[in-house]
């Protein structure tokens, strides 16, 4: 069964139609990198998920339950089972500004009746997975870098063990070292992500598939390296031309990696 299984979703602000049609898949540890121009819908496309903007129609499953017919009291229940977890490019969106980085951390345990102690052996492992010292978790977020904010907002996402990251532009604030530690993490991780970017560029070394939205519509889907080296949709074909060394670096491996360290140099 897939984790998520979006089909034929809409979803209007009032008149305009944010989202035409969308159907996307993601299984149980795969990483689809959602790319496209700004007001494509990627954002849309993750709010839906999230429950944040209703669909007009559509379904949207997670683990096979059907949230576009949640009412509030059911997302809240959802919600406290930490399925699905997000990360914005802003991490003092994710982050509250008064609790230090500990108690960001282990907030989201405690609610779910995970005593003190055990919330905070979970905190400081999760910090080594994303390289942060343990000398900062009693700081405030506005105490700490913006790569570091990060680190720490990726770390509070997964403390939930979550089976689904959605990852809203999350290293386009970032400088380019810390842009690259954050993927690295980020393709470390055996958590299913959508990974939403408009730079393909940022997506490719990270993702098992691509989506490429374009005016509301999802117009291409397929695995990265096809999507790369043989891009069907003419809008995808202008992507790929635009970033000129990714066609034949996304090759291989080493060259994915290689492109990666060229682009973000
Ligand atoms: N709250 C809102 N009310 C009205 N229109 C909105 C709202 N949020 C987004 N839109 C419009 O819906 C379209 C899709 O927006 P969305 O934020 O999903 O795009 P995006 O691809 O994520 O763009 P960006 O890369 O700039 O974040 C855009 O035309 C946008 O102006």
């Amino acid at each position: 069964m897939p984790l998520l299984e979006i089909t034929g979703l809409n979803v209007h602000y009032r008149r305009h139609h944010a989202l035409r049609n969308v159907s996307l898949r993601v299984e149980p540890g795969e990483t689809v990198g959602v790319i496209g121009e700004t007001g494509s819908g990627k954002s849309t496309l993750a709010r839906a998920v999230l429950g944040l903007v209703p669909a007009s129609s559509g379904t949207v499953l997670v683990d096979g339950a059907d949230v576009t017919g949640f009412r509030s009291r059911h997302w809240r229940a959802f919600r406290r089972r930490g399925v699905v977890q997000y990360v914005f490019q802003d991490p003092l969106r994710s982050l509250d500004p008064d609790l230090t980085v500990e108690e960001s951390l282990i907030e989201p345990l405690l609610v779910r009746g995970v005593n003190r102690d055990e919330a905070t052996s979970r905190a400081r492992h999760l910090l080594e997975r994303v390289r942060l010292d343990e000398d900062l978790l009693d700081r405030l977020p506005s105490a700490i870098s913006g790569g570091q904010r990060q680190r720490v907002a990726v770390a509070r996402a997964l403390i939930t063990d979550p089976a689904l990251l959605i990852l809203d532009e999350p290293v386009s604030a970032l400088d380019s070292a810390n842009r690259v530690q954050i993927l690295e993490i980020l393709k470390g991780l055996p958590t299913a992500q959508i990974f939403i970017s408009h730079d393909l560029g940022s997506v490719v070394g990270v993702a098992d598939r691509i989506a490429v939205m374009y005016q509301g519509e999802l117009v291409e889907d397929g695995p990265a390296r096809r999507v790369v080296t043989a891009p069907e949709h003419p809008y995808t074909q202008l992507l790929v031309r635009s970033v000129p060394t990714l066609r034949s670096a996304a090759a291989d491996r080493a060259g994915r990696e290689e492109l990666r360290a060229l682009l973000h140099a």
